[in-house]
């Protein structure tokens, strides 16, 4: 008579097996994790090494006692390679200098005696577009200081979609816009587009702006982190949040940690917008780093009727502050004169925004 094992002694042995399996896969999980984290030391971005992979396959092909084909224990070993490679690169993202796992309390910016994020009221950048002439940039200032805002934009660098549009006023933007700014006791934010000027453009800005079309210029960024100035980093159009979060990386990396991220609507199948605001990015921004967060309302939508809701949605959802163009007279704007703000407008926007903003009218 031969002695069968029953089917719950053979389940015994494999929960053991299993056991075991689980105990060698951790084992090799802790080891992956130190390769993943030498290959960071070592300053190499990519942990994924098919060659590696490729050799251990050959190996294991060449070791096979059966009886799971070749096949199987290629595909099975794959899936450890795929699992191990993502341990690394989570491993990796959890050391980000932008992350809240390395730096817990939220960076709080104190530019000249205006804070921005953590527990501070949120605040308004706003300006025109580009900057223009002296007469609009002082009025624009000085109805913007009557409504409490420290901050003025105003671009000297334009990007524009066609290169034959207005490109900016350049240097004499740049005096023009902090000169002004400083008489109206602001600070001012202007974006830089190339690597050979962001040394003047901080010479005069207090602020540095990246737009969203140069998140992904590499080289600029590494700049800007180099440049003693606070930044200001739009999300690119198309860029995930890890891209944007990743762009951030870099200033920070060069020793600037001074950063605030702008989601400024990304580009979807949409079309009664320009650009589709992802308000997740905000909360999830907020969530994931300890970087302060603005929202660029002009830009999120394209449509002024929608600049409001956004703005209080925006708050609603945590943002630090709010982006937004405002001109004398969009209609005859150089750029942008489909989305501006003018004064009117802006005195609606702030009537309907000053509650959550906390910004207080001055005398
Ligand atoms: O050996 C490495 O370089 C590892 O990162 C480990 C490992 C593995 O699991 O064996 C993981 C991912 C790589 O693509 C190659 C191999």
């Amino acid at each position: 008579m031969t002695s069968q094992r029953s089917i719950d002694d053979l389940r015994a042995e494999i929960d053991q097996i299993n056991r075991e399996l689980l105990t060698l896969m951790s084992k090799r999980g802790e080891v992956v994790a130190l390769i993943g984290h030498a290959k960071t030391q070592e300053g190499r971005p990519n942990h994924y090494d098919p060659a590696r992979e490729e050799q251990q396959l050959r190996e294991l092909e060449a070791l096979n006692p059966g009886p799971f084909p070749a096949s199987t224990i290629k595909t099975i070993f794959k899936e450890i390679f795929k699992a191990s490679l993502a341990l690394e690169e989570s491993n990796d993202k959890k050391q980000l200098l932008v992350s809240r796992k390395v730096k817990r309390e939220d960076t709080v910016l104190d530019i000249d005696g205006v804070r921005i994020g953590g527990n501070e009221p949120p605040i308004i950048i706003a300006g025109p577009c580009s900057i223009e002439s002296e007469e609009q940039m002082e009025q624009t200032a000085a109805f913007l200081q009557g409504k409490g805002v420290k901050i003025l934009r105003g671009g000297a660098y334009k990007p524009r979609t066609s290169p034959y549009g207005f490109q900016g006023m350049g240097v004499d933007g740049l005096i023009l816009g902090s000169s002004v700014a400083r008489e109206h006791g602001q600070l001012f934010i202007t974006e830089v587009m190339d690597t050979r000027d962001v040394e003047v453009v901080a010479e005069y800005a207090d602020i540095l702006q990246i737009g969203a079309r140069n998140m992904h210029n590499f080289a600029l960024l590494r700049e800007v982190g180099r440049a003693r100035r606070p930044v200001l980093l739009k999300r690119g159009l198309s860029a995930t949040i890890e891209e944007w979060l990743y762009a951030a990386e870099y200033i920070l990396s060069e020793g600037n940690n001074e950063v605030i991220l702008c989601e400024r609507g990304i580009r979807t199948y949409e079309k009664w917008t320009r650009n589709t605001l992802d308000l997740s990015a905000v909360a999830l921004a907020k969530q994931e780093t300890h970087l302060p967060v603005i929202v660029d309302v002009t830009h999120a939508a394209g449509r002024r009727d929608l600049l409001i809701p956004l703005a209080k949605a925006a708050l609603a959802v945590g943002a630090d502050g709010i982006h937004i163009e405002v001109h004398p007279s969009p209609a005859t704007a150089l750029s942008d004169n489909e989305q501006q703000l003018d004064f009117a407008g802006y005195e609606q926007f702030h009537a309907a925004l000053s509650s959550m903003m906390r910004v207080a009218t001055p005398a």
